[in-house]
């Protein structure tokens, strides 16, 4: 069954060797994308849908979220916009809340929270674990987050929980915790931060997931000077994540790197953060990602729209940049990138993973911030209920 799409205003393919072309028309072919060019030269198909002058963009990668919890911390929220600082031991309530409800009542948060991402856009998503910092609830939130999203991220070093020996529990994340949940996960992630886990414990935790296969990422630099983003450069992670706080040194050493920055303003804003300084990054080359970080802590939106908005409107990005970040910078965060299944992208041969916005260009995404415009998606092929 092939689907023509027809009367697309502006297709940005975030493909460089297509670009972004005007007056456009696709083809969808199964779950994969057979034909892209001019709406005055199509091809036949089974099916016509004309969009009538909508534009048309990748859907988009959101690489960094806690989407497997349980709770609000809508108090603490309220506490902090009335000046108390964000604190890294606030993981600690959701630990708790996460730990005692059901398997079902866990999966159907989560799977709300996806349909929640998909109807603003998103078609391919990461879930990391970190809620539960105990052996079964940490294996849980994997197997759970591997039934909702499409990449899984071990965060067991996410904080030492309430009440256990410091090396006790470093020892057990990279033991047995590690050995559970790596069937589930691509990624190994910590939260290095003053208040979480030393540089030297990150390091430690990193090269125990590397040597098990998994790909490596950091929470870094979120609250301070942390040697989050020194590490990641070190030891060749794939991305590093938050980024507010760095020194030029820091930003030479990603611009010399493959590490992928990702800046995450969802959080920025709901702590007040200094902004992530994602003009110098990509100023200086830095390959960027813009990610959601969907958690009842620091950034409680599952909505990329309003993510590249922010990028563009508070963090000083192009429409340009913003768009390939929340796109294929997402997908290099996530190593879905390079190959026919690459996700972010939209090209011959490749997965049809798009949207459809009830606008005539994606300049009204930042143009229009707070206004829901995505009218359709699909999801390798298949239209997802929007
Ligand atoms: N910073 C560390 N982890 C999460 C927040 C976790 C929480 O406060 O529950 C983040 O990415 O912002
Ligand atoms: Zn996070």
């Amino acid at each position: 069954m092939t689907l023509l799409v027809t009367g697309i205003s502006e297709l940005r393919t975030q493909d460089d060797a297509t670009g972004i072309l005007t007056d456009a028309a696709l083809v969808i072919d199964g779950e994969r994308v057979a034909w892209i060019g001019s709406a005055s030269d199509v091809p036949a198909a089974d099916q016509c849908l004309d969009v009538g002058g909508r534009a048309v963009l990748p859907g988009w990668v959101d690489s960094h979220t806690h989407l497997v919890f349980a709770g609000d911390r809508s108090a603490e929220f309220a506490a902090r916009m009335a000046g108390e600082a964000y604190a890294a031991g606030g993981i600690q309530a959701t630990v708790d809340a996460t730990r005692v409800v059901s398997d079902a009542e866990l999966t159907a948060h989560a799977e709300g929270l996806r349909a929640e991402a998909a109807r603003g856009g998103t078609t391919t998503i990461e879930a990391k674990t970190g809620y539960g910092l105990d052996l079964a609830s940490e294996t849980r939130l994997a197997r759970i987050g591997a039934d909702v999203a499409d990449v899984v991220t071990f965060l067991g070093a996410h904080l030492i929980p309430t009440g256990v020996d410091r090396r006790d529990y470093l020892d057990l994340v990279i033991g047995p915790m590690l050995d559970a949940v790596r069937p589930y996960s691509s990624f190994i992630d910590v939260f290095c931060e003053s208040g979480a886990f030393t540089v030297d414990e990150s390091r430690e935790v990193l090269e125990a997931g590397r040597a098990a296969g998994l790909g490596l990422k950091i929470h870094g630099n979120q609250l301070g000077h942390s040697g989050g983003v020194a590490l990641a450069v070190e030891l060749g992670a794939t991305s590093v994540d938050h980024v507010n706080h760095l020194t030029a040194a820091d930003i030479d050493a990603l611009a010399a790197s493959d590490v992928v920055a990702t800046v995450l303003p969802g959080a920025d804003l709901s702590t007040r953060e200094w902004l992530a300084p994602a003009r110098e990054l990509a100023d200086a080359g830095v390959r960027l990602a813009l990610a959601t970080n969907t958690n009842p802590g620091t950034s409680f939106t599952t909505s990329m729209p309003f993510c590249v908005a922010t990028a563009v409107l508070q963090h000083r990005l192009s429409l340009d940049e913003a768009l390939a970040a929340a796109t294929t910078g997402g997908a290099a965060a996530l190593g879905l990138d390079g190959d026919a299944d690459a996700v972010g992208c939209i090209a011959v041969g490749g997965l049809a993973s798009l949207q459809l916005l009830d606008a005539p260009s994606a300049a009204h995404i930042p143009y229009r911030p707070g206004v829901p415009l995505t009218r359709a998606v699909w999801r390798r092929g298949r239209r997802v209920d929007v």
